[in-house]
């Protein structure tokens, strides 16, 4: 029986050969508006453990109904964490997104998470695991680490100054710059686009595709999304749905609304 039977190919297979894999964010914790998004077209879903409503739960179910559809789902956890890592693992998510990694330390420490002794700590409960389709994938013990990719965040000013070493970390498949934080921590809440927080994004760019890293990036507005691309990220998050629902139905109201009414359905609703 072939390897992997059963499994979905990971991330990083292909990553960083091709056109960039164009993705949106999964952060309802609502399987049908996953199962709606699976089915976009788009090339990969990232379904957020970090600020959304999302269980371990409900990240399961997620990826039940993601795999009906041709999307790779990636998961982004709420923190670099070896106990999260292994539960995240273990209820079949294959490729990890870990936030706030700083230095390279922290990295090793993700590579160590994700890795069956000797090569690292994470704990062994395949039987018990949808990660091993409950013993059912042969050699899944000897080989998890083909089926897993490992991909870390880079979003504070100290982890740009860390890129190289974090990007370059061995087992570290991608990193994922986040606008969002790296322009907090740069000083500039709130200010994605500010021209010294771009410029800081298109550094790491560039020393990741020196590296040979896969990189990727958030950004929701598409002349950053464009730049961004243009500067070679390999992957990229365009949209959420929670956001697209957000802004759509602020346009609804705009449109039937009698300008200058705030749109409150009556109570009896
Ligand atoms: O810092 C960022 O940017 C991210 O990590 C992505 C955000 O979490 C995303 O929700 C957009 O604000």
């Amino acid at each position: 029986m072939p390897f992997r039977v059963g499994l979905p190919a990971p991330f990083k297979e292909g990553l960083g050969s091709g056109r960039a894999r164009v993705g949106m964010w999964a952060c309802t914790g609502n399987p049908l508006v996953t199962e709606i998004c699976a089915g976009s077209g788009l090339d990969w879903l990232l379904i957020d453990g970090e600020h959304s409503t999302n269980s371990l739960e409900s990240i399961s179910v997620q990826l039940q109904v993601a795999a009906g559809y041709p999307i790779q789902p990636v998961v982004r956890l709420p923190a670099n964490d070896t106990v999260l890592i292994k539960q995240y693992l273990d209820l079949g998510a294959q490729n990890l997104l870990i936030p706030m990694v700083d230095d390279a330390g922290q990295a090793a420490a993700a590579v160590a998470a994700v890795r069956y002794p000797p090569h690292g700590v994470r704990g062994v409960g395949s039987a018990l695991a949808r990660a091993a389709r409950w013993n059912r994938v042969e050699g899944y013990l000897g080989r998890a680490d083909e089926t897993i990719t490992l991909l870390v965040q880079v979003e504070t000013a100290q982890a740009v100054a860390n890129v190289a070493e974090i990007a370059g970390t061995d087992g570290v498949d991608g990193i994922f710059i986040g606008p969002s934080d790296l322009a907090a921590s740069m000083g500039y809440l709130g200010q994605q686009e500010h021209p010294e927080v771009v410029a800081a994004v298109e550094r790491c760019i560039a020393v990741a595709k020196d590296l040979g890293v896969p990189v990727g990036v958030n950004a929701f507005a598409e002349a950053t999304a464009r730049r961004y691309l243009d500067a070679g990220v390999d992957f990229i998050l365009v949209g959420a749905d929670v956001a697209l629902l957000a802004r759509a139905s602020e346009a609804l109201a705009a449109k039937y609304l009698p300008s200058g009414e705030d749109g409150a359905a009556p109570a009896s609703y």
